[in-house]
């Protein structure tokens, strides 16, 4: 029987099979992944092959290749990593232009994480009720750019529940990693998409937390048209990922674009002659706060500045 996990408490996961049951199962055998150290061989978001057995658990036998995962370290010494979730669809960031404020940098280090990631991502503008012009004026010019880069937009009000059709029509049947700032909305809008399961504003990782007991728990909210969220408690967005300088680079596409034609091959587009990023951006082809992120993201890689925020 096949099916997905959505759920990790433990040595246990919850597979919600292809015929609608959810089965509680165990791993059987030695997991290994190719590329990774992992400290869980099997995370929510995978697909897995399950043997049910006459008291209606189960063992997996067998997980399909993932697409895409997302990890943290699992402690601040280890190599090994913790995998947060697989086979991710989309990332959505809550941003919110005021109330609180979400900086250019914390938007692009997202997007170039997500990148990193090959997890596509949508920007979500909430609280467009509270907006006065110039707040207005300044989100859609923030629209404007990353709508050119390649990554869609769209304006909600979670509070009065404006966009919200849209939205849920984004999310049916996929896999979505819900992100945001602290404050920007992103339990009043979990609970308007959840209908019945009224959490109070500000206890979304309380209910999450449920179970806490084990570190290594992990689930993924079910929405009722299908489809589910990932709100990982105590990961602000994707958990670490390492660059190399000359990566990074890479994970801004209209950066990495014109990169072709800087005069040195391992140009940093920080100071060389003959950067045709820096000319870009002296002639407006690239966004100069697009620029400054990709300058703070080269300057504090490796410490744990950067760390922290994702
Ligand atoms: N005006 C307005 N306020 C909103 C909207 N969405 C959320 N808020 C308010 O913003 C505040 C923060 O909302 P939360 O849903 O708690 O934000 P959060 O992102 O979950 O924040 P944490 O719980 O700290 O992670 C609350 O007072 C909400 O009522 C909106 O669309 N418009
Ligand atoms: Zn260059």
């Amino acid at each position: 029987m096949k099916g997905l996990v959505i759920k990790n408490t433990g040595s246990w996961y919850s597979v919600r099979t292809d015929d609608g049951r959810t089965i509680e199962s165990k791993i059987k055998g030695n997991f290994r992944l190719k590329d990774i150290r992992s400290t869980n061989p099997v995370s929510v978001g995978d697909r897995v092959d399950i043997d049910i057995n006459n008291e209606g658990t189960a063992f997996i036998t067998e997980i399909e290749d993932r697409k895409n995962y997302i990890v943290r370290r699992a402690s601040n010494l280890s190599k090994q990593s913790h995998i947060i979730a697989a086979n991710l669809d989309q990332a959505m960031l809550i941003v919110t232009v005021n109330y609180p404020i979400t900086t250019t940098v914390f938007i692009d280090r997202f997007l170039a994480t997500a990148e990193a990631y090959r997890v596509p991502v949508k920007l979500i503008f909430n609280k467009i009720d509270r907006y006065h012009a110039d707040d207005q004026e300044y989100m859609e010019a923030l629209i404007h750019l990353y709508t050119t880069i390649g990554y869609p937009c769209s304006k909600i009000c979670a509070k009065k529940e404006i966009g919200l059709d849209e939205l849920r029509e984004e999310l049916k049947g996929k896999i979505t990693l819900l992100s945001g700032h602290s404050g920007v909305g992103k339990s009043t809008l979990i609970n308007k998409l959840l209908p019945g399961v009224n959490l109070k504003t500000g206890d979304i990782s309380e209910y999450h937390n449920k179970g806490m007991h084990t570190t290594t728990f992990s689930e993924m909210i079910e929405l009722p048209d299908g489809g589910f969220i990932i709100d990982t408690p105590g990961i602000k967005g994707f958990g670490t990922i390492e660059m190399e300088d000359a990566e990074i680079s890479h994970y801004f596409p209209e950066i990495f674009k014109h990169s072709d034609k800087c005069r040195f091959g391992n140009c940093s587009h920080r100071h060389e002659p003959g950067c045709a990023v820096i000319e870009a951006v002296e002639n407006h082809y690239i966004s100069e706060s697009r620029y400054r992120s990709y300058l703070s993201i080269l300057t504090d890689k490796g410490e744990s500045k950067y760390r922290e925020d994702f």
